[in-house]
């Protein structure tokens, strides 16, 4: 996993104080990264257009057009007057070895938004949202030079966005970068050396961009074993019972030994899943939630899921049910599986804090956070187009997810790998981790299309990981 940062100004500060590194040379290399990108799209008869604002942005992208002329077709167009003074400084360097600037968005093969970056503190006006909407709709490659343009340093958004097919981003991993609502317009995204390893640039920090190194299956060492060895995972059934066999597919296919739906006997049921009216002696995790329609026996539940020290996956209509409070009470062990909705009634729930889904994904990680720092035994899984697992104030970003997992059932799969992953053994948080990054993985596994992923599928696949 690599850290993420909420800014990085005071990671640029501590290379000039402590590693004397000026301004001038992290610019530098950030031209040069971003040179290097763009050239390795550019052949001999491509053309590329730097669109360079007023701050240190533009001089990035100033920087990057005078380490390309003269081998390149290169022109930077600059439709701001420049404030800053590095830029000024760059641009007279540019101008001296001939590089040529332009007064209008001409046509190129490639182009490069050094628009605004880190300094974008408010949101855009009219004339540079048009600019910008004219530059999305030009054809040919488009890099953005540290953040796209319209994505301001609080994460809230301009009404347009610079749409790039990869971004550069200087010196570190930004967490502008992986909120769900910029994902359509980041691209790839690329981290720039600025003069120093990322190791020595970069300081800890409690928020983290999961790899699929990350990634730990439940292989199984001990050849010694038996199904009990692997743990039994039961699932409360509720009165739609698919949701619950979905759970219980996905936790069998992820390993574990045994898998029982607590409820009345189903219509039907895959040959590997077992019923059972009660709570099986053997049970290691219970995962509930699922297909739980309203009304249910809240008596019978609360007994089943609190009268013994199991861990527990609690999902959908469970997190907004008043019960989830006494759970979070009980200090039990608990993963919470809620895509934003349910997130929101969470919030509503525990936090006594009314958050419309809106505001939840304006800024997934600060809801994220602060919940987890105020339950700090409570695994939050926070579903989305990357979904954000914090746990005690630390968030862990799964940005593998695909379009293909938007279908009903998807999730309800996720939460039985993670009580799979408990039932062997693994911490909450580990399970939480390794449960979406498998999920997710998996569903870029089918290559053909991303429309007809089933959620059985999802557990077929996880054979092939
Ligand atoms: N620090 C370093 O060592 C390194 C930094 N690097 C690079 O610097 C970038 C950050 O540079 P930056 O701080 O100059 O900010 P940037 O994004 O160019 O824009 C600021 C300008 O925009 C203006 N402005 C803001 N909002 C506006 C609006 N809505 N509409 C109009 N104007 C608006 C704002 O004006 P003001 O708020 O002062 O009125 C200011 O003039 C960073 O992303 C990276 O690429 C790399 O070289 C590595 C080393
Ligand atoms: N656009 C997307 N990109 C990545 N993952 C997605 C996307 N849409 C949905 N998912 C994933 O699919 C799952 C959907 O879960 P959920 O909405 O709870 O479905 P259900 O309750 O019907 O099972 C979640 O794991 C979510 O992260
Ligand atoms: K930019």
């Amino acid at each position: 996993m690599h850290y993420v940062y909420e800014e990085t100004n005071s990671l640029d500060d501590r290379c000039y104080t402590t590693f004397g590194l000026t301004p001038e040379i992290l610019m530098e290399h950030a031209g040069l990264a971003l040179a290097h990108a763009v050239k390795k799209k550019l052949t001999c008869k491509k053309s590329a257009l730097f669109v360079c604002g007023m701050g240190n942005n533009g001089a990035d992208g100033i920087v990057a057009a005078r380490l390309l002329h003269g081998a390149y077709n290169v022109s930077l167009y600059l439709p701001f007057k420049i404030k800053s003074e590095l830029a000024k400084l760059q641009l007279e360097r540019a101008k001296k070895v001939g590089v040529i600037v332009v007064d209008e968005l001409i046509d190129a093969d490639i182009y490069v938004d050094a628009l605004f970056g880190a300094g974008l503190n408010r949101p855009l006006d009219d004339l540079t949202c048009k600019l910008l909407e004219t530059l999305n709709a030009k054809q040919g490659y488009k890099i953005a030079c540290d953040i796209p343009s319209g994505i301001l340093s609080d994460l809230t958004l301009s009404s347009v966005i610079f749409q790039a097919n990869e971004t550069v981003t200087m010196g570190a991993l930004k967490l502008a970068l992986l909120n769900d609502n910029v994902k359509d317009a980041i691209g790839d995204i690329k981290v720039a050396n600025l003069g120093i390893s990322r190791n020595q640039y970069e300081t800890p920090s409690s928020l983290f961009l999961l790899h699929k190194s990350d990634l730990r299956l439940p292989f199984r060492i001990k050849k010694n074993a038996n199904k009990g060895t692997f743990g039994h995972v039961a699932i409360v059934q509720g009165s739609k019972e698919g949701a619950a066999r979905l759970a219980g597919m996905g936790a069998f296919h992820f390993g574990a030994g045994l898998v029982t739906l607590i409820g009345e006997k189903p219509k039907k049921l895959p040959i590997y899943l077992m019923n059972s009216e009660t709570l099986p002696k053997n049970a290691n995790v219970i995962v509930a939630g699922m297909g739980l329609e309203m009304p249910f026996d809240e008596v019978a539940l609360k007994t089943l899921l609190l009268s013994n020290t199991l861990p527990l996956v609690i999902d959908a209509s469970l997190s907004q049910h008043p019960l989830l409070c006494e759970i979070i009470a009980s200090q039990k062990p608990l993963v919470l599986t809620p895509h934003p909705k349910e997130f929101s009634s969470i919030l509503e729930l525990t936090c006594k804090e009314k958050v419309s889904v809106e505001a939840i994904q304006a800024n997934r990680f600060a809801y994220a956070k602060r919940f987890s720092l105020a339950f700090p035994h409570v695994v939050l899984v926070l579903k989305g187009a990357n979904t954000i697992i914090a746990h005690n104030g630390e968030l862990f970003i799964n940005t593998y997810g695909t379009p293909a997992l938007a279908k009903g059932g998807s999730g309800d799969v996720m939460s039985g790998m993670i009580g799979a992953l408990i039932a062997q053994g693994y911490t909450p948080k580990d399970a939480a981790i390794s449960g979406s990054l498998a999920h997710a993985l998996v569903s870029r596994k089918f290559t053909c299309n991303n429309f007809a992923l089933t959620p059985i599928d999802i557990c077929k696949g996880l054979k092939w990981l």
